[in-house]
């Protein structure tokens, strides 16, 4: 018999690991960021920086609002997609990232199979019910090299997973709080996408949903 795995994920002879891949260089990890202090951290940071609604280059409002910690930190506005060390917001220079998301983050990559991701970006997206994120690649990096790590809090949210190209098949995997998705090698410009949130309550974050997706950007 011969068992088959994903990247460097041992096999489940248990059956107890919630590893779910869901492509090629691609797995949720399920339950994999429940620690509370997450939370906090989010309305700390957001107290620094606070959650905004940015412009595309187009001048459209983007529905999703974001804000950002680590050195550097996601902007869209009329001069394009970049990342930027500062907060055109408040003029300073974007909150640290707190060491627990930093750790998280370079965990949940490493069982993925990316050992040695060192996010120095943590763009934190906040939807309410009736927004959602189109379906989109993140290529605004420096390189492609390092895979994206995107965790999800509070309310669930369905999220859309295609390949590299614009045009191919797309799967919906539902996202619940303490959710981590990882993509990378093979699947890093994958299109994927965020449905329309839908109304709820949740316990910690009442109606609304954040994500956390750290990324290398520099
Ligand atoms: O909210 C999510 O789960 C996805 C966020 C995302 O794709 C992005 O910020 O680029
Ligand atoms: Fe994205």
């Amino acid at each position: 018999m011969t068992i088959a795995w994903e990247g460097s994920m041992e096999p489940d002879l248990f059956g107890t690991r919630r590893d779910e891949p869901i492509g090629s260089g691609a797995v949720i990890l399920r339950g994999f960021a429940l620690d509370p202090a997450m939370l906090d951290e989010v309305a700390r940071i957001a107290g620094l920086s606070p959650f905004r609604h940015m412009q595309t280059p187009g001048g459209r409002r983007i529905g999703v609002e974001m804000t950002n910690c680590g050195a550097l930190g996601w902007v869209s506005d009329r001069r394009g997609y970049r990342y930027e060390p500062r907060d055109p917001l408040t003029g300073q220079l974007w909150p640290e990232m707190p060491p627990r998301f930093r750790q998280l983050a370079e965990a949940a990559a490493a069982l993925a199979g990316f050992p040695g991701f060192r996010p120095d970006a943590c763009l934190i997206n906040r939807y309410v019910p009736g927004v959602k994120m189109g379906l989109h690649q993140d290529r605004d990096e420096a390189g492609f090299d390092a895979p994206i790590v995107s965790v999800s809090l509070g309310l669930p949210a369905t999220f859309q997973f295609g390949g590299p190209e614009r045009g191919d098949p797309v799967a919906k995997h539902s996202l619940n709080h303490g959710d981590a998705v990882v993509w990378g090698g093979p699947a890093r410009l994958n299109w994927h996408g965020i449905l329309t949130l839908r109304r709820g309550e949740h316990p910690l974050t009442g109606a609304c949903r954040i994500n956390l997706t750290f990324r290398r950007a520099g």
